[in-house]
């Protein structure tokens, strides 16, 4: 891949295009090898999980940052479990004051079956958190027109599901995303939620993703280390397709050998001979 190849956004260098939640993982340990083995561009972090003893320990934002270790990874909190702008606000706001951070992963869960997101709670959030100055990174549905409107609001990039939470089956609805590739050409698209295999994660790169956000397939995996591994290694793969540009798929054989004429060594031979 060309080393032009920097990814930002809000005119930020991002380290790198795969991201990873913090929940589910054995154990604290693990978690912080699998950042290690992955090294991603954000760690994703929910408020809602933290005793009230974390966040009033002054030492906590210390914590964090060790658990990220010597990787270049950025933190990200969330606004999980949240159900409506007013309360998405409330815990970005103590988001920053935490963290030190304007950046704000934002989730308003709309359905609590499905836990597809509250896309009109999100947009107003949006717009209000965007107007405080946050940089605000919303998961959503992959819907255009609900991207554009959170586009509108002010939010850098747009993040929407591949699938829902935790169902680990890729990208169900891969018109929408082709769809979003080719009517928002600018936009950064991260895809969030419901990538099960590194495959559908290099697919969502090679479908024109900037980057993909998961956390279940490599926290439930057998092995996290290793997993985080090839995630990473799967979207830098398909990242790189993408750039390099497919061939034309053909419904008719074509041969990749030729088949006609004599074969070069054939000719070469003949040349050779005619040379002595
Ligand atoms: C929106 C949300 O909460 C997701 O970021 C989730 O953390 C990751 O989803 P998976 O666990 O399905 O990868």
């Amino acid at each position: 891949m060309a080393d032009s190849d920097v990814f930002t956004i809000a005119r930020e260098e991002i380290s790198s295009r795969l991201w990873l939640g913090s929940s589910m993982y054995p154990s604290p340990d693990i978690m912080v090898s699998a950042f290690a083995s992955a090294q991603p561009g954000f760690v994703t972090m929910s408020l809602r999980r933290q005793t009230a003893g974390d966040l009033a320990n002054n030492d906590y934002h210390e914590r964090v940052n060790q658990w990220l270790g010597a990787s270049q990874s950025r933190l990200l909190p969330n606004t999980a479990g949240c159900q409506s702008a007013k309360e998405a606000i409330q815990l970005a706001i103590l988001a920053r004051e935490l963290f030190k951070t304007s950046w704000i992963k934002l989730e308003v869960i709309g359905d609590e079956y499905s836990l597809q997101p509250n896309v009109f709670e999100l947009v107003s959030a949006a717009r209000e958190l965007s107007a405080q100055g946050f940089y605000v990174l919303p998961y959503c549905t992959d819907d255009l027109v609900v991207c554009e409107s959170l586009l509108h609001a002010g939010c850098p990039a747009v993040m929407p599901w591949g699938a829902p939470i935790g169902t680990g089956k890729g990208i169900i609805n891969p018109y929408q995303l082709r769809t979003l590739r080719a009517r928002l050409p600018d936009t950064t698209i991260i895809v969030d939620a419901g990538i099960g295999r590194p495959s559908q994660a290099m697919q969502a790169m090679e479908m024109g993703a900037d980057g993909v956000l998961l956390n279940t397939a490599v926290a439930k995996a057998a092995n996290p280390v290793t997993m985080a591994g090839a995630f990473a290694a799967a979207v830098d793969a398909g990242r790189a397709a993408f750039h390099a540009g497919f061939m034309t798929e053909r419904d008719m054989a074509s041969p990749s050998t030729p088949v006609a004429g004599l074969p070069f060594w054939h000719t070469a031979m003949r040349e050779g001979q005619h040379h002595d």
